[in-house]
């Protein structure tokens, strides 16, 4: 059983996630987009919400933004309104899954005209980036094809590396570039970068300042994304997480939810190695949509589901866990695991946050602090940011 004497979590003081600006709009699925009331209408709406969460949980100090979504005229004001509430502006995701022009491909396309415009949109988010003060472009290609012989699999993968290579060639010294990948959706035959090792090899290609996202939603079933974890740190390319849990797809659902002890096994992973410290550079981020559930109270109850799974890994007993390991002692080492993950340690972090000038429950802070009621009773009118907006 875990002792007291390693029952310390106060790395989380310094352990920051980063929401997603897209989580606070209207999301759904093929079938319905659901609405709510007092969701955002503008990028500075969703802001105001990400730093409620930030100011309950004291653990959420950046918002990504996804563009074109959070286009807004002047992106200096948007990064100063952030600051003003205390929260900076993160990752900055291209998008080119919503246009017309890339149905057979944007970076992939073999029309170099449409990769050109897949090229500039990059290129214009890396303006947004200066403007924000943000030093992170994440990119998830869509691209693919639904039957077999539809296009070139090696054909695309060079039009890919050369369109990369010119977005690697736009970025600042002190920018990163995210490369997400996953085994499918929108397309259903293959996709141009479906795993790790194809987004790793893109990245080892580029440089130095291109790194994998692993989006925990977007593995074949039965995949062990621990092991991916630890080879992508291996290689000191693992960039980013975007934290979200399903039962069957990339059904984007809150972390943790689905499976809470596959969270765990990851932060082990993670924080056996100390990469949990924000000297490790990952970023790690959620990539959620409350499709039916209060968005803001979802987003709330993310962190504290990646705050506890990490808190658990933190109590592993490294030490009892090497030498049964060294021992060959199977069910020793297993046993040492398990005591951590089931140790509760939803006291521990509600210290921490007392310890932090926090309330120990940030869901019944929220709800008692009358936030909801205020923005839907404001927010009336205007276009409701999200899907389908
Ligand atoms: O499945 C899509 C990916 O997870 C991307 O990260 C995407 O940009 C994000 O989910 C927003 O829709
Ligand atoms: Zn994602
Ligand atoms: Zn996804």
């Amino acid at each position: 059983m875990t002792t007291a004497a390693v029952q310390d979590i106060s790395a989380l003081a310094d352990f920051g996630i980063e929401v997603p600006s897209w989580a606070y709009g209207n999301s759904g699925t093929r079938f319905k987009v659901f609405t709510t009331p007092g969701v955002p209408r503008t990028p500075f709406e969703k802001v105001a919400d990400a730093a409620e969460v930030n100011r309950v949980t004291g653990a959420a100090p950046r918002v990504s933004l996804h563009i074109p979504w959070d286009k807004v005229d002047d992106f200096s004001s948007l990064a100063s309104f952030a600051a003003d509430h205390k929260v900076a502006l993160g990752a900055v995701n291209s998008n080119v899954f919503q246009d017309d022009d890339y149905k057979l491909g944007s970076l992939t396309n073999a029309d170099k005209r449409i990769r050109a415009k897949a090229v500039a949109h990059h290129l214009e988010c890396i303006d947004v980036m200066r403007a924000t003060g943000s030093k992170t472009l994440k990119l998830w290609l869509p691209d693919g094809t639904n039957y077999a012989g539809q296009d070139s699999i090696r054909a695309r993968q060079d039009r890919l590396a050369e369109s990369l290579q010119e977005i690697y060639a736009g970025l600042d010294a002190d920018h990163t570039l995210l490369i997400e990948y996953k085994f499918f959706e929108p397309f259903f035959y293959h996709t141009d970068i479906p795993d790790w090792g194809t987004s790793l090899l893109h990245c080892l290609a580029l440089g130095d300042q291109a790194k994998v996202v692993l989006d925990t939603g977007h593995h074949a079933p039965g995949t062990n994304i621990e092991f991916i974890v630890a080879q992508l740190i291996r290689q000191n390319k693992l960039g980013a997480f975007d934290f979200n849990s399903r039962n069957y797809a990339d059904d984007d659902l809150i972390v943790g939810a689905a499976d809470p002890f596959q969270l765990f096994r990851i932060m082990h992973e993670i924080v056996s190695v100390g990469a949990h410290l924000p000297t490790s550079g990952i970023n790690f981020m959620l990539d959620q949509c409350h499709n039916i559930e209060p968005k803001i109270p979802g987003q709330i109850r993310s962190i504290m589901n990646v705050q506890e799974a990490t808190a658990k890994a933190l109590l592993v007993d490294a030490s009892a866990l090497e030498k049964a390991q060294i021992d060959g002692d199977i069910l020793g080492a297993h046993a040492v695991l398990m005591d951590a993950y089931n140790t509760d340690v939803r006291g521990l972090l509600a210290d921490l946050r007392e310890s932090q000038g926090l309330d120990r429950d940030p869901v019944a802070a929220f709800a008692r602090s009358g936030y909801m009621e205020r923005v839907e009773t404001d927010r009336v009118g205007g276009q409701q940011a999200g899907w389908g907006a």
